[in-house]
């Protein structure tokens, strides 16, 4: 369907209420599905496809879908391991190029992988030689997995997710682990200091029991030359000290799960691990970790790799869901209109973007029978400043790109012709200028054409020429319009002078209805068909004539009068 720039800014910002409700970058491109199209079958089969998805939406899967990252399986390099193959199958190793190939082994690599049986047999495959590169984006997007399971829980499916998140468990102890490496050296220096402070209580009630009495009986030894008793008095606290530092190293011992001494003896106060044997337990658990998370990597994949395809259906099931489910939230209240012949029709259109509007029905064509209406394709709508005119233009527009987009219509009930084209030209407020007006005019030519089914919607374009002038060419556009039976609304306060010109048009008006308690307009946004709708400079006197006094008073007094007569 073709809309002409004006018809296309409705277009993008009803996009944009959508867009802006979707939470998931990846569900946007469904958007792109839903452009305006006249193709009528098409029309139907988004309807259909949106009829039934749309009614699967339920409210919990707003946080549920919010939560859902992609889980991509990028290819990588692996510089830890060398794969040791024969001649025979070195180029097809090398093209892989997942790692390093020989065919012998070689030092400097952490994980020897081998067809030939040099470390761990390995068949040349990438499941096979780099597990991990399934396994880690499955392992970091848990929380994906998670949601996954609980959409599909919700919607009451089976997810594969579910599997793959109990099969993920055996990973757990690897991943601790690794998580501990991280943080190796504030571990080991956080046990190092509470080491140390036992120690010093330890020296501390040491030299307590050193005072007194006790020290009197130290020197009397001293002097006769017991020094054994001495000794063993202080290897006491050595002993002391050693079992400390062994309590300690157990401790690191069972939670690193490796038996290593790594507290220096040589000095007992204060206790240290060296920096470097620090760095020798990293790089010896490093290679440990690795091995473990490869071999259990390899043992996860084999069990879930026939599950991998159907999780990524899944993640795009979940794109697809939360676009709908923006669709859903956008749409909440409209109505899906029925496709039909002759024009446009709604029942209680409220327009997108005024707040608490009041629900206005209106016809073009002969789409449905309305009380003062006879099928007319061309109207002329007139009425009271700030009315509403300009605004039941958009809702129209808005009605008509709805429905040739698929979707629901914000109505009550709407029954919609397939067009080709949409115009909406606006009011151009800004310059009224030669340079205006011609290319307004052009661009009205313009939009008659071509052939097909178009709707042309025009908004007060006397605006931009004198109203003489205006009479003459909307009158003479209006009846090309109608020869080539377009559909046509413009907004014109020229009523009673086009609609003696045009017999054919229906003249439409939206009235003020009165003044309230504050002397306010009251508008009813409904236009009377076939009624030439009255302005307000009437009721803005009466409002005058009210709050006025005196001479004043009694000018607008006579004005009302004037009017009344
Ligand atoms: N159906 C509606 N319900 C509630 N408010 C509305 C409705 N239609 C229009 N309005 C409000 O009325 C005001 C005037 O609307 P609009 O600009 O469409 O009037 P208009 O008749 O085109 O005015 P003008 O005579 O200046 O061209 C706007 O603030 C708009 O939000």
């Amino acid at each position: 369907m073709k809309l002409n720039s004006e018809a296309r800014a409705i277009y993008k910002s009803i996009r944009e209420e959508i867009k802006k409700r979707i939470q998931l970058k990846e569900s946007l491109a469904y958007l792109d599905n839903f452009t305006p199209t006249n193709d009528k079958e098409e029309i139907l089969k988004r309807q259909n496809y949106l009829k039934e998805s749309l009614s699967k939406i339920q409210p919990g899967l707003k946080e549920l879908l919010g939560r859902v990252k992609p889980i991509r399986f990028k290819k990588d390099y692996f510089h830890d391991r060398l794969l040791v193959v024969d001649e025979t199958e070195f180029e097809k190793a090398k093209n892989l190029e997942i790692c390093d190939v020989a065919l012998e082994p070689e030092d400097g690599y952490d994980l020897i992988l081998s067809t030939i049986g040099y470390g761990i047999d390995v068949g040349i495959s990438i499941s096979e030689i780099a597990p991990e590169l399934y396994i880690l984006p499955l392992w970091e997007n848990k929380e994906t997995l998670k949601a996954l399971s609980n959409i599909k829980a919700l919607l009451g499916e089976k997810s594969v997710a579910n599997e793959i998140l109990t099969k993920l468990k055996e990973l757990t102890p690897t991943m601790k682990k690794k998580e501990l490496l991280i943080n190796l050296d504030e571990i080991i220096r956080e046990e190092e200091n509470n080491l140390n402070a036992r120690i010093e209580e330890r020296l501390k009630e040491f030299s307590l029991t050193l005072s007194g009495k006790e020290l009197l009986e130290f020197l009397k030894r001293l002097k006769d030359g017991n020094y054994e008793t001495i000794f063993s008095h202080f290897s006491q606290i050595e002993d002391d000290i050693l079992r400390e530092i062994r309590r300690s190293e157990e401790k690191l011992n069972k939670l690193l799960e490796i038996d290593v001494e790594l507290f220096s003896r040589e000095t007992l106060y204060p206790v240290e691990v060296p920096s470097d044997a620090i760095e020798v337990l990293r790089h010896e658990l490093e290679r440990e970790i690795k091995l473990e998370l490869y071999l259990k990597s390899r043992e996860i994949l084999k069990k879930i790799r026939p599950l991998i395809p159907k999780l990524r259906e899944e993640l795009k099931k979940a794109y697809e869901l939360e676009f709908l489910r923006a669709v859903k939230e956008f749409t909440q209240g409209f109505t899906f209109p029925t496709i039909a012949e002759g024009g446009i029709g709604f029942i209680n259109g409220e327009h997108l973007f005024i707040k608490n509007p009041q629900p206005v029905s209106y016809i073009i064509g002969d789409v449905i029978e309305l009380d003062g209406t006879n099928g007319e394709r061309v109207i002329i709508l007139t009425g009271a400043n700030s009315g509403g005119k300009t605004s039941l233009l958009e809702l129209i527009a808005q009605v008509t790109i709805l429905t040739h987009m698929g979707l629901p219509v914000n109505a009550e009930k709407a029954w919609v012709e397939v067009l080709d084209e949409l115009f909406f030209f606006r009011r151009k407020r800004s310059s009224y200028g030669a340079g205006t007006f011609e290319t307004v005019l052009k661009s009205f030519a313009h939009s008659l054409i071509r052939e097909g089914k178009k709707l042309i919607l025009i908004d007060e374009f006397e605006a931009i020429t004198e109203p003489g002038a205006a009479v003459k060419i909307i009158g003479e556009l209006l009846k090309i319009g109608h020869e080539k039976s377009f559909y046509i609304v413009i907004v014109s306060h020229l009523g009673e002078d086009l609609k003696s010109m045009l017999p054919f048009a229906r003249v439409d008006g939206i009235e003020a209805k009165g003044l309230d308690e504050n002397l306010n307009l009251i508008v009813d946004r409904q236009p009377k068909f076939g009624i030439l709708g009255k302005s307000t400079p009437e009721l803005i006197v009466e409002k005058l004539y009210h709050t006025k006094r005196g001479q004043e008073k009694e000018i607008f007094r006579r004005i009302l009068k004037a009017f009344k007569e």
